[in-house]
């Protein structure tokens, strides 16, 4: 399994505003990546940009070292799968149909079989979802969507996965969960980006931490050195302690002391 993502000098505006001021970066297979920063810095706009979802003003996005842009869609779908922020269902589609769609891709059929049907299978495992396949999608609660649709990403087996807050709406056990499943596919080789908002979580679990600031890259590396008190304190303008051990991190944020 092979996959290498690369952001080039890239900008992307909306209504003549810029959104991505010039952002560079480069991920390769092996590596879960955190995308972390404040709301609005542009983390979502990055993901979409990567995948080809959005034009950029300026600068380029690459998929295996062709313009995302110019992969056509199935193609695209083949080597990554995209975890949307929102992820919207408006009929009484079966959740375990929606985790089938991980296999479009592949040209699965209604009914699957063989390899689709074992990915399907795992990816219900990976989710705790498995119970909920004859539930109309519409009717879930948040959590139980939200993994229902990780569920649908993931079943697609890519060489790379964004996923822009994966976590978000799942309660302790299955953050962790789904955290140590996004590890574990990074460890057998896949790329995995994620956009996430719990930076204690990110340290945990991720090995690089792209901290997004205003459009542009404010750190890139390591936890430890990516999410320094004084880095959180500049960006996010809070004053961060991380507790516990470094390897299971808690993070205690305070608001600034008045001057
Ligand atoms: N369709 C749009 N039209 C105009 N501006 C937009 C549009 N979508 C997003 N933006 C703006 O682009 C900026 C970046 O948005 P983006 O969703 O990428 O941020 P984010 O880092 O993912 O935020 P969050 O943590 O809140 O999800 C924000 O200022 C947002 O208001």
């Amino acid at each position: 399994m092979s996959a290498r993502i690369e952001a080039r000098d890239l900008h992307v505006g909306r209504d003549g505003a810029p959104i991505l001021k010039g952002v560079s970066f480069v991920a390769e297979a092996g590596v879960f990546v955190a995308l972390v920063g404040p709301n609005g810095a542009g983390k979502s706009t990055l993901l979409r940009a990567l995948i080809g979802l959005e034009e950029p003003d300026a600068g380029a996005c690459l998929i295996d070292g062709t313009p995302a842009r110019a992969l056509a869609p199935i193609v695209r779908a083949r080597r990554v799968a995209y975890l949307p922020q929102a992820r919207p269902v408006y009929w009484a589609m079966p959740a375990g149909a929606i985790v089938a769609l991980g296999r479009f891709a592949y040209g699965a059929p209604a009914r699957l079989e063989g390899e689709d049907a074992a990915a399907v299978a795992r990816a219900l495992a990976a989710c705790d979802v498995a119970h909920l396949t004859a539930r109309p999608a519409h009717a879930l609660s948040g959590g139980e969507a939200a993994r229902v649709h990780l569920a649908r990403a993931l079943a697609a087996e890519t060489p790379a996965l964004l996923a822009d807050e994966p976590t978000a709406a799942l309660d302790p056990r299955h953050q962790l969960a789904i955290m140590q499943t996004l590890r574990r596919r990074a460890d057998e080789g896949a790329l995995v980006i994620a956009a996430l908002h719990d930076l204690a979580l990110a340290a945990r679990f991720c090995t690089r931490i792209v901290l997004l600031s205003d459009g542009a890259i404010a750190s890139d590396g390591p936890p430890e050195t990516a999410l320094a008190p004084e880095r959180l304190k500049q960006v996010f303008g809070v004053r961060a302690a991380f507790l516990g051990e470094p390897s299971r991190p808690t993070i205690v944020f305070d608001l600034p002391e008045a001057d």
